[in-house]
């Protein structure tokens, strides 16, 4: 998969290079080429911004820069990806379908946004965009909306995770949020780790660990719970 991401700050982009996505580069599973929008600036001061028609506080980013980046790199191909407050929520779904892609073009936008054109043009041009905001929060830009979405993709690429069968067992994966996990030391500070996990009865262990996805679900997210498990929780207190 080839990713390409544009930014007026690529060097927040910078930490792609460490943990996940840098070991997929250096696998050669994933091409990832950040670009500083100011590239495709032609005055002495590089200027991306200007006032907004209609008036209103703040600026908003002028089309030009980002008419030229897209020529220059090229959408064909690929999923152009807004990152913006208004957008459709990205959500492991998201993450799963784009991880079948090909390319991705990542435009990360400040101040009060892109000129709308820019997604207008690209898309009359035939690129599939896709405006998504990772959450009902503001930021000030797309780039963290960037980075977690570059890390949630690249981490489902086929072949990339070491151990591909985690992949399924994790939360979101079966609808349901993550159980519990522990690691040695068997006690600590005066709290043990619970029995079942450290016998040897599998059958057991599998059961624990969806009866506590399925307490935690029904308790933090019930908005995630599938109704054909509500019969399942009959026995635990999810009030409080
Ligand atoms: N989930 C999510 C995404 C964003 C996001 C993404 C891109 C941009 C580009 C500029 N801003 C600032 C902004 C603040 C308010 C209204 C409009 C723009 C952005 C915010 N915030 N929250």
């Amino acid at each position: 998969m080839r990713i390409d991401v544009l930014s007026i700050f690529p060097d927040y982009l910078r930490a792609l290079d460490l943990s996940l996505p840098g070991r997929a580069q250096r696998s050669g599973l994933l091409d990832l080429r950040v670009h500083d929008l100011r590239t495709w600036t032609h005055d002495r001061h590089r200027t991306v911004d200007d006032t907004p028609y209609g008036g209103g506080a703040g600026m908003v980013m002028k089309p030009e820069p980002w008419g030229e980046a897209f020529d220059e790199i090229g959408l064909e191909g690929a999923v152009l990806l807004v990152p913006t407050p208004s957008g459709e929520v990205f959500r492991q779904s998201t993450a799963r379908e784009l991880a079948g892609e090909e390319r991705l073009v990542i435009a990360c936008g400040r101040y009060e946004g892109i000129d709308a054109r820019v997604v207008e043009h690209a898309a009359a041009g035939g690129a599939r965009v896709r405006e998504v905001s990772i959450g009902d929060y503001v930021l000030n830009g797309g780039e963290v909306a960037a980075l977690a979405v570059v890390e949630a993709v690249v981490r489902l690429l086929p072949g990339f995770m070491g151990n591909p069968s985690s992949l399924v067992e994790e939360s979101h994966e079966d609808g349901l949020l993550e159980y519990p996990v522990y690691t040695k030391p068997p006690t600590w500070r005066g709290l043990d780790v619970p029995d079942v996990l450290r016998g040897g009865d599998h059958g057991a262990i599998e059961r624990w660990r969806r009866e506590r996805a399925l307490e935690r679900t029904a308790r933090r997210r019930p908005d995630l719970l599938p109704v054909s498990q509500l019969a399942a929780l009959g026995e635990y207190d999810v009030a409080t």
